[in-house]
C-alpha cells in the first residue's frame, strides 16, 4: 500500500514527481517522461500554470477549437469551444452554418441577479429576531461599504437583504438570503466577502441588542456562502423559421421533421431519462465556451441541472412549436458567467478566446453561451430523428479508434475512404485494419 505521506504540498514540483513516481509507478521512467513532456518549454508560461491549482505536477491538454459562422443578434461569431469529445465542434459548426441563412440566433439576457445566504442558528422568539434585523438591515449593508464602493460604480453591489425563517425545516434555523448584481464577474469571491462580513455583523449587534437576553444573544455562523442555483440570472436564446424552411428528404418532409422534432423536445419535457440526455447534449456546447473562456463548469452545471429541476421532476431546458407555419426552437437557461475575474485575464488561451469573441461583456457572453447549447441541442435532435446519432458520431470518432490502434498515414487514409460508404462502428474499424495489415 502507498505510505501516507506528510508534507507533501511543500515538496518542490521535482520532489513530487519523485514520491509519485517511487510509490505509483515503481520508478518507470515513462511514467517521468509522460509527466515531463507536458511541460511548456517556456519557463514563465508553464510557472504560471503551475500556479492556477496545487501539487501541479504538469499540463493536461484538452483541444482548444473553434465553430464557425454563429450569427446571433445580427452578428457573426467564431465560437471558441474547449472540449474532449468528438463530434461536439463539428455538430455546433453544423447548426450555426444551417441557421445563419434563416435569420441566426437571437439572444437575451432576462436578468443578472445572483443569491447568497449567511445560514444561522437562533434559539429564541421570532418576532424579536424579526424586529432586531429591521433596525440592523442598513447596518449590514453599511458594513460591507468597503467591499461594493467599486462595484457600485459599476451599477452593481448588494441589492437586497431578507431574514427567511427556515425553522421549519430544520429547528432554530434561520437565514440572511442577499440578492447581488456583480457586473462582468461571476461574483462568487465578491458575493463571499460580503456575506462573510454580513455575518460578522449581524453577530455584533446581536451582542449589543438590548431586546434580547443571553441566550437569544447566542446566535451561531453555521456558514455564509453564495448560491450557484441562480433562477434570476437567465438568458433566452432562439431561433426559429418558416417550416418549409426545414430539412426536408423523401423519406421526411419538413413539416414532418418539424412535428417529429418538436416530439423529442416534448419527450424530453416528460421523460426524465431522456431529459438527462437531451440536457447533457445541450452541455456539451454550453461546457466548452464556458471552458474555453475560463469560467466556472462545475458552477454553470449545477445551476444548470437544478434549473431544469424547477417545476418538480427534471426537463428539458429546450422548447420547441410551430405557430402560424414558424418552427422556433428556444432555450432558457441561468449562467452565471464572467468576463473578468477568475481565470479570464491570467490565462493566455482564455484572454485569446475572449478577444476572439470580441471582448464581450459578461451579458453578450451569457448569450453568446446560451446560443451554444441550443445549437447543440439542435444538431443532436437534427441526428437523432433523421440518421441517428451513430451515423456523424462515428464518423468524426473515427480519427480516435485509428490513433489508438496507431494507423499509419496510408492506413489511415484508406479507411477514412472506405467509412465514407459504411458506417463506422469500434469492431469494424479494427476489422478493416487487421485486414489491411494482413
Ligand atoms: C457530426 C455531424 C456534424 C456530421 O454531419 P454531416 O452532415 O455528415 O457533415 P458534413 O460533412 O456534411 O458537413 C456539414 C457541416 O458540418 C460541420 N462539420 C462536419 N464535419 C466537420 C469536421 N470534421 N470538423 C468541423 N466541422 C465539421 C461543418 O460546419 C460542415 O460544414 P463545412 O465546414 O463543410 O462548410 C452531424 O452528424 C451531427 O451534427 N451530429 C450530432 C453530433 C453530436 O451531437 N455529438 C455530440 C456527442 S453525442 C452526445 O454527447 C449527446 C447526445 C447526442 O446524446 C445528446 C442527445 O441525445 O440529445
Ligand atoms: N461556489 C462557487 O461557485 C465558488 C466559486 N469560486 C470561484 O470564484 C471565481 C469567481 O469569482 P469572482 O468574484 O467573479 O472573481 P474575482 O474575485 O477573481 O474577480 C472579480 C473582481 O473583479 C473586479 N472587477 C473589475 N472589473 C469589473 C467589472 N467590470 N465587473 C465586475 N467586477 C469587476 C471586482 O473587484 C470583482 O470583485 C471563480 O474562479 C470561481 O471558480 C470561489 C468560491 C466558490
Amino acid at each position: 500500500m502507498t505510505p501516507v505521506v506528510s508534507g507533501f504540498s511543500k515538496l518542490s514540483k521535482a520532489d513530487k514527481i519523485k514520491w509519485i513516481a517511487e510509490y505509483h509507478f515503481n520508478n518507470d521512467v515513462n511514467a517521468i517522461d509522460t509527466l515531463t513532456k507536458y511541460w511548456n518549454s517556456n519557463e514563465k508560461l508553464q510557472k504560471l500554470h503551475d500556479e492556477f491549482t496545487e501539487n501541479t505536477i504538469s499540463n493536461y491538454y484538452l483541444p482548444f477549437s473553434v465553430a464557425p459562422n454563429f450569427l446571433i443578434n445580427g452578428e457573426r461569431y467564431t465560437l471558441p469551444m474547449t472540449i474532449e469529445e468528438s463530434s461536439v465542434v463539428a455538430a455546433a459548426s453544423k447548426a450555426a452554418k444551417f441557421w445563419q441563412t434563416r435569420g441566426g440566433f437571437r439572444a437575451e439576457v432576462i436578468s443578472t441577479t445572483k443569491v447568497g445566504q449567511v445560514h444561522f442558528t437562533y434559539a429564541g422568539n421570532v418576532e424579536k429576531l424579526e424586529h432586531f434585523f429591521s433596525t440592523i438591515n442598513k447596518k449590514l449593508i453599511n458594513s460591507v461599504a468597503h467591499i461594493t464602493k467599486n462595484m457600485e460604480k459599476r451599477g452593481g453591489g448588494v441589492k437586497k437583504i431578507e431574514l427567511r425563517n427556515k425553522s421549519t425545516d430544520i429547528d432554530n434555523y434561520y437565514q440572511l438570503h442577499c440578492t447581488f448584481e456583480t457586473a462582468d464577474a461571476m461574483g462568487a469571491n465578491f458575493i463571499n466577502s460580503c456575506l462573510e462580513q454580513f455575518a460578522k455583523t449581524l453577530l455584533s449587534e446581536a451582542q449589543s441588542y438590548s431586546e434580547f437576553n443571553d441566550d437569544e444573544k447566542e446566535i451561531e455562523i453555521i456558514m455564509s456562502i453564495l448560491s450557484n442555483y441562480v433562477p434570476q440570472c437567465i438568458v433566452r436564446a432562439s431561433v426559429s423559421c418558416p417550416v418549409s424552411e426545414l430539412p426536408n428528404t423523401s423519406k421526411l418532409s419538413s413539416l414532418h421533421y418539424a412535428k417529429k422534432f418538436i416530439r423529442a423536445v416534448r419527450i424530453a419535457e416528460v421523460e426524465p431519462y431522456r431529459a438527462v440526455t437531451h440536457n447533457k447534449g445541450i452541455m456539451n456546447g454550453i461546457d466548452a465556451v464556458v471552458l474555453a473562456t475560463g469560467n466556472d463548469f462545475r458552477a454553470i452545471e449545477a445551476g444548470a441541472h437544478a434549473y431544469a429541476s424547477r417545476k418538480g421532476s427534471y426537463a428539458s431546458l429546450t422548447a420547441a412549436t410551430i405557430k402560424d407555419d414558424v418552427f422556433t426552437f428556444s432555450i432558457e437557461i441561468p449562467l452565471a458567467l464572467g468576463t473578468v475575474g477568475g481565470l479570464t485575464n491570467l490565462h493566455p488561451l482564455v484572454k485569446l478566446a475572449l478577444q476572439l469573441l470580441g471582448s464581450p461583456n459578461a451579458k453578450k457572453l451569457m448569450e453568446i453561451t446560451a446560443v451554444a447549447g441550443l445549437a447543440q441541442n439542435f444538431a443532436a435532435i437534427n441526428s437523432l430523428i433523421t440518421t441517428g446519432i451513430q451515423q456523424g458520431h462515428m464518423k468524426m470518432h473515427l480519427m480516435n479508434i485509428l490513433n489508438q490502434f496507431e494507423a499509419t498515414k496510408s492506413e489511415k487514409e484508406q479507411l477514412i475512404e472506405y467509412f465514407k460508404t459504411n458506417t463506422v462502428t469500434h469492431s469494424d474499424v479494427v476489422t478493416q485494419i487487421e485486414r489491411l495489415r494482413n
